[in-house]
């Protein structure tokens, strides 16, 4: 299956024991698309986003991450994954948990240092690198896994609420990141219940009770439900239960 898309989901479905979570999703993003998921909590979204990278394999229907069938063990280092909750080792400094993560991406000596830099500067903590995680803040934390995240440029980044504790200077900062990264070719798939980051996704999946209700770009899910608000879209496509 050659293809433009970055991510392909087609006819999944998944359940745990008898309970159906997500049922006969189909959805594709294109590369370099942001694409985010909109949905009320327990709707599916980590469900989905967790099937896309890999880390559990659909009941039925596949998933397609660069036309590889996933899950997939190849693909880790082509992806960048970054949970809900941090994947972080509290024990170890900021720095010895990146070069942790650099050396399982393959990244080693001066690239890993540099890049290493990078990604504490662009997520602003780098005056925190030889700070114990244990010592960080719940905010500190997010931004500390979004830093791992980004270390091996991966050409498909999936964020699972990536902002939540970040303040909005810094929130503002990392959308701008994230839109660059795009802009150079990353397909990003996010989900968030923050409205104004749904505003600045290229297209929106609204996921309700596991399943895919509506897709389309802001704009055009706005004029769908005669919403002035990204919010009023959110409800109209039974955002509130
Ligand atoms: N391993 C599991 N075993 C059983 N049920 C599960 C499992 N993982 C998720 N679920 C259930 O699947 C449903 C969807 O959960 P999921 O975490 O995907 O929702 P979500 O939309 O990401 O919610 P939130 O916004 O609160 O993070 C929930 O009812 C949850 O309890």
């Amino acid at each position: 299956m050659i293809n433009t898309y970055s991510i392909q989901v087609q006819h999944v479905s998944k359940q745990f024991g008898d309970k159906t979570v997500l049922q006969d999703i189909t959805l594709d993003v294109p590369k370099a698309q942001i694409f985010g998921l909109l949905g009320p909590s327990g709707s599916g979204k980590t469900t989905l986003v967790r099937l896309i990278a890999g880390i559990d394999a659909p009941s039925s229907g596949t998933v397609h991450v660069l036309n590889e069938k996933m899950p997939q063990l190849a693909m880790l280092s082509r992806i960048g994954y970054m949970a809900q909750s941090d994947a972080l080792y509290a024990e170890l400094t900021a720095q010895e948990n990146l070069a942790f993560f650099a050396a399982l991406f393959g990244l080693a000596g001066t690239k890993s240092k540099n890049r290493i830099q990078e990604v504490m500067e662009l997520v602003d903590l780098s005056a925190h690198l030889k700070k114990q995680v244990s010592n960080y803040s719940g905010g500190m934390k997010r931004r500390l896994s979004l830093a791992v995240s980004l270390l091996h440029e991966p050409e498909v980044l999936i964020l699972d609420e990536p902002t939540v504790g970040i303040d909005p200077v810094l929130r503002k900062s990392i959308w701008e990141e994230l839109t660059k990264l795009s802009a150079r070719g990353t397909t990003i798939i996010v989900t968030t219940h923050v409205m104004d980051e749904a505003d600045k996704c290229h297209r929106l999946g609204m996921i309700r009770d596991g399943n895919l209700t509506a897709v389309g770009t802001p704009e055009e899910l706005k004029l769908a439900t005669s919403s002035s608000t990204i919010e009023e879209a959110f409800l109209y496509y039974g955002g509130a239960k």
